[in-house]
């Protein structure tokens, strides 16, 4: 049983939090330009709407996969025929500033009497509903909506909320009908396609890719395939690498190939790699096993190599028995960790078992203009079990894009899913507190920002200011950061201050948390060494400060009154719960402990006033 969390130290006065600078990032060209005639109006509104999902998708490849969402504020220019776009934001990452409220600074008063226009409906990561009181108080009239929110907690939330406060929302499918709109839709759909993919079939969205020749080959006889592409179309496969939460190959691929699974040409996100091996039988030595580069995880058949599993584990790598690997329950596995989005870059054998059990939902072929030929050599699918060609799977929504000498085929192997009726969303994952009953059956799960109590989350965009050691006071964009940071606080070196710095000034908590760890591994002698003992104290210091500074938070805490708090987080199983109630759960007792001490004043304070009277 772990010590209980340390007495409570004194949070510093609350104090007006400073606002995160996001800076926008522009990687490619826009198809829909900023101005646009207002001849027809249906056409300005799906043209801009399109534009809405386009910059939706401007934080792709450099964050982990979050709900994309895009606002685009346009309004008639005074004395012409057409429209302009005067604002436009993107969500960056969980715990950055929203759409809309980017959106809406930017436009400043020229967003009085315009159009916003959003791929999606907001959600609320900041439990308060920023998103839509910033485009009230810009004094936005009109906004239009391409997808109602796919969470049930959100659907219809905002919509309900702007209209109440008498500002006309147009939804696409129920309020504007047309086939522009049933285009513009298609791009809001696509932005969003994990998220939907996720919320429908409950397994993350999967994406198979490959790389052939033109007569079809993955590989010549020998299995050698360096290189199918050229140099231009891996370089966009390390860009869907780095829009994914993982990388999944098969074990032939790593005996063959000894591949390395990064994004490693494009600074952002890094997937976790997944090798999928019944036999167990894989190198004693390989790239995948470097976890200094990405995490790694083997999905192996129950029992197999149990000796082989162990010198994994010592060097790292996370071994996940199954009763019988398949690529279904391995999809259901990377659900409940909460992956939105997979891509698989096995060879046919594998490819062949994923679309068999019909858990591949795009593919992205490359196909460069080169023969090899060979009887024996490997093709991107194996055996489905079809003999006509009338049984072949057509691919939906295809798209055609010549990469330098290379031509990429992209196709929908399951249609978008339908977004009526309501996807119901159930907690991610439930996880039991190690202290609590099993029976027990309050526990509210928190872990992805966009979760009902996602506010609860040390991702959260609550910025919290924070003394520091010669007591002035500092701003931090999130509670991730402040903790990060502290890892390397009060060492005397000038590598530690500069470390404390790279993660305040980090873009997102998820890249705040990636520098802490890795500079963590890379540098272990940096790391203060009280760290053990202090890291409780840090992480109440920063919850005490978030809470207390906003109110709503305070008031969101209290409401969950007799109910265990979970952070469901599968793989960190210090703070978080993990997968099966194995996790010790501390950033949910925390959070408790900070809640019986507000229920404890808020009571002793009523007692108080009641002796008054
Ligand atoms: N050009 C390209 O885009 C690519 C080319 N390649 C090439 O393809 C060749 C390898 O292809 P291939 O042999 O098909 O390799 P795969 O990547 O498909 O690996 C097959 C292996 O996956 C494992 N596996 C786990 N579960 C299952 C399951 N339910 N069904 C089937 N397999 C499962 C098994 O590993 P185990 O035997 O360990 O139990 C099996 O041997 C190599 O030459 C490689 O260079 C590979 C990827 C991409
Ligand atoms: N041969 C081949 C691909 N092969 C895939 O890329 C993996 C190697 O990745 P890495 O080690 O990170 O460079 C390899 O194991 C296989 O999954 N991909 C392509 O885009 N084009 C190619 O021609």
């Amino acid at each position: 049983m772990p010590p209980p969390p340390r007495p409570p130290v004194a949070a510093p006065a609350p104090a007006a939090p400073c606002p995160i600078r996001v800076a926008p990032i522009r990687r490619r060209l826009h198809a829909v330009p900023r101005a646009v005639s207002v001849a027809a109006s249906h056409a300005h509104d799906a043209a801009f709407l399109r534009r809405a999902a386009d910059v939706a998708d401007r934080s792709a490849g450099l964050t982990c996969p979050h709900p994309n969402f895009g606002c685009v504020i346009a309004r008639p220019e005074p004395d012409g025929p057409e429209a302009r776009v005067v604002g436009e934001g993107f969500l960056y990452a969980q715990g950055t500033r929203c759409a809309e409220l980017l959106a809406a600074e930017e436009a400043g008063e020229r967003a009085r009497g315009a159009t916003a226009y959003l791929n999606l409906e907001p959600g609320d990561c900041y439990g308060d509903s920023t998103a839509v009181s910033s485009l009230v108080q810009a004094g936005i009239t009109r906004v239009v909506v391409g997808l109602r929110h796919p969470l049930k907690h959100l659907r219809g939330k905002a919509i309900q909320s702007l209209r109440s406060e008498g500002i006309q929302v147009d939804v696409v499918g129920e309020d504007l009908q047309s086939k522009l709109f049933k285009e513009a839709l298609t791009s809001c759909l696509i932005v969003n396609a994990p998220l939907l993919y996720r919320a429908a079939f409950r397994v993350p969205f999967s994406v198979l890719k490959y790389a052939m020749t033109a007569d079809g080959k993955i590989a010549a006889s020998s299995g050698h395939a360096s290189w199918v592409s050229g140099r231009a179309s891996r370089g966009r496969v390390f860009e869907l690498r780095g829009r994914s939460d993982a990388v999944i190959v098969g074990g032939n691929t790593v005996r063959r190939d000894d591949p390395r699974l990064t994004a490693r040409h494009v600074k952002g996100h890094v997937p976790v790699r997944i090798v999928m091996s019944q036999t167990c039988n894989l190198p004693e030595e390989a790239n995948l096993w470097n976890v200094h580069e990405a995490y790694t995880i083997v999905a192996t058949q129950r029992g197999a190599r149990r000796d082989f599993q162990k010198k994994l584990a010592m060097k790292g790598v996370e071994v996940v028995e199954f009763d019988m690997l398949n690529p279904r329950d391995v999809m259901s596995y990377c659900y409940d960790r909460g992956y939105l989005s997979v891509l698989w870059e096995c060879g046919g054998t594998l490819s062949a078992a994923a679309i068999s059990a019909r858990v591949i939902h795009k593919v992205y072929a490359f196909c460069a203009p080169k023969i090899i030929g060979g009887v024996t050599a490997p093709t991107p699918v194996g055996d489905l079990g079809m003999n006509q060609m009338t049984q072949a799977i057509d691919l939906i929504d295809v798209s055609y894009e010549q990469i330098d000498r290379d031509m990429l085929m992209s196709g929908f192997i399951q249609p978008i899913p339908d977004l009526s009726p309501v996807i119901p969303s159930a907690d991610e994952i439930p996880s039991d507190d190690p202290e609590v009953s099993p029976y027990e059956t309050n526990i509210i799960s928190f872990y992805k920002t966009w979760d009902t109590f996602g506010a609860f989350s040390n991702f959260s965009p609550h910025p919290i200011d924070m003394p520091d050691e010669k007591g002035d006071c500092l701003t931090w964009p999130t509670v991730e950061h402040y903790y990060q940071a502290h890892k390397f606080v009060g060492v005397d070196n000038p590598q530690a201050s500069d470390i404390v710095q790279e993660i305040k000034q980090a873009r997102s908590p998820e890249e705040a948390a990636r520098i802490g760890r890795t500079r963590q591994r890379e540098f272990p002698e940096l790391i203060r060494p009280d760290w053990e003992s202090m890291k409780i104290d840090v992480m109440y210091r920063a919850l005490k400060c978030k809470f207390s500074t906003y109110a709503h938070l305070t008031e969101m805490l209290l409401s969950t009154a007799g109910s265990v708090l979970v952070e469901a987080s599968p793989h960190d199983l210090f703070w978080g719960g993990g997968r099966e109630g194995e996790g010790l759960n501390y950033l949910g007792r925390l959070l408790m402990q900070l809640r019986s001490e507000i229920l404890g004043t808020v009571r002793t304070s009523a007692e108080a006033q009641g002796q008054e009277t």
